[in-house]
């Protein structure tokens, strides 16, 4: 067996080996390659879900092998409809690298950061390609750990004038605004909070809609990075009909989101289609992003930290 202890990559080292300025573009070119199935260089399925029913939760599973680069990944992903007032973690993820000759596996690294870590670059990636280029105002709802690694990576990457959260409890998202700073406004209502806002990231673990196309600004961009679960909703019909769609995976899209389901919006371009320049980026209309979470994005994630990882180590 070909695995030592060696190989395994805490949470702590995670943390401080993955950087966004190296992670997104890693992310860019792994959503162009994914997206350009002809190639077949990204073999990556639609994620198996096991119901684990007596916990409201899912197992996730999520394979990917990136033959070019010789990256064989795999991530479990347990992820819960947790009740009102629940302190357990909505999602728990562990990655796993393994060498695509011998099936041995290289290394066991924890998937948490790395799930906070790329979905929120992922987000930005949408937001870089499709906001408007004078975006000022940036709106978050939901203030759990999705929330705080998009404020990061938004923050980092662009430079908003205002920044607005919110969450069902006002306590809430005022302790959230105040541990990220003077400049966060934590607001009453989700009205209150979007109204306006150029951009508007839905992280929060809701079944039902949340935000309505009602109170959206025409030309704003929605990542909506919550439900993932065909019958899980964040955002409204309105909203689903009024925007361009854009999605990290078509059929990720028609098998796990119930906004796009439900809704029966038609999904317009993946994420690496305009990447690839295949597909237009409508700036100018409302757009949504609806991120499901990919194998693809782990893999690639995982690979950067285990890199890293090997040569602190030498
Ligand atoms: N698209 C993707 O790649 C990924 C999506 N997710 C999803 O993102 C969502 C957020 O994940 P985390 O930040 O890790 O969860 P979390 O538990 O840390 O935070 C969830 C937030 O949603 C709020 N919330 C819960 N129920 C709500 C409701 N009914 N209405 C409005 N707000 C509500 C909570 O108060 C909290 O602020 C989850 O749905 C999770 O499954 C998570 C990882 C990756
Ligand atoms: O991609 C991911 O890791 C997840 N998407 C939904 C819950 C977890």
């Amino acid at each position: 067996m070909f695995f030592s202890l060696h190989s395994l990559i805490w949470e702590h080292e995670v943390c401080s080996l993955l950087k966004y300025g190296e992670l997104i573009p890693r992310l860019e070119t792994a959503l162009g390659k994914f997206s350009n199935r002809d190639s077949a260089e990204v073999i990556q399925p639609v994620r198996t879900t096991v119901p684990l029913q007596k916990h409201s939760g899912f197992l996730g599973v999520m394979p990917c092998y990136m033959e070019n680069e010789g990256i064989l990944c795999t991530k479990l992903v347990c992820f819960y409809k947790r009740p009102t007032g629940s302190t357990l973690p909505s999602t728990q993820a562990t990655v796993m690298l393994l060498d695509p000759e011998y099936g041995n596996v290289k290394a066991i690294m924890d998937g948490d950061v790395i799930t906070g870590m790329r979905t929120a670059a992922v987000s930005a990636i949408s937001a870089k390609l499709l906001m408007c280029p004078d975006a000022e105002i940036l709106t978050i709802l939901g203030t759990g750990k999705q929330a705080l690694s998009h404020y990061n990576v938004f923050t980092e990457v662009f430079s908003f004038k205002e920044v607005r959260v919110w969450s069902r409890s006002k306590d809430k998202a005022e302790a959230f605004a105040q541990s990220l700073g003077h400049h966060v406004t934590a607001c009453e209502s989700v009205e209150e909070a979007v109204r306006g806002a150029d951009v508007i990231v839905t992280v929060t673990r809701s079944t039902v809609p949340v935000l309505s196309g009602q109170w959206v600004k025409p030309g704003a961009h929605v990542a909506a990075v919550g439900a993932c679960r065909p019958d899980w909703r964040e955002l409204d019909d309105t909203l689903m009909k009024q925007a361009v769609v854009y999605v990290d995976s078509r059929e990720a899209a028609v098998t796990e989101s119930g906004d796009i389901i439900l809704s029966g919006a038609e999904v317009f371009a993946e994420m690496g289609e305009v990447i690839n320049g295949t597909k237009p980026a409508h700036r100018e209309k409302t757009t949504v992003f609806k991120s499901l979470g990919l194998g693809v994005e782990d893999a690639a994630s995982a690979q950067l930290v285990f890199d890293k990882w090997k040569s602190k180590a030498m």
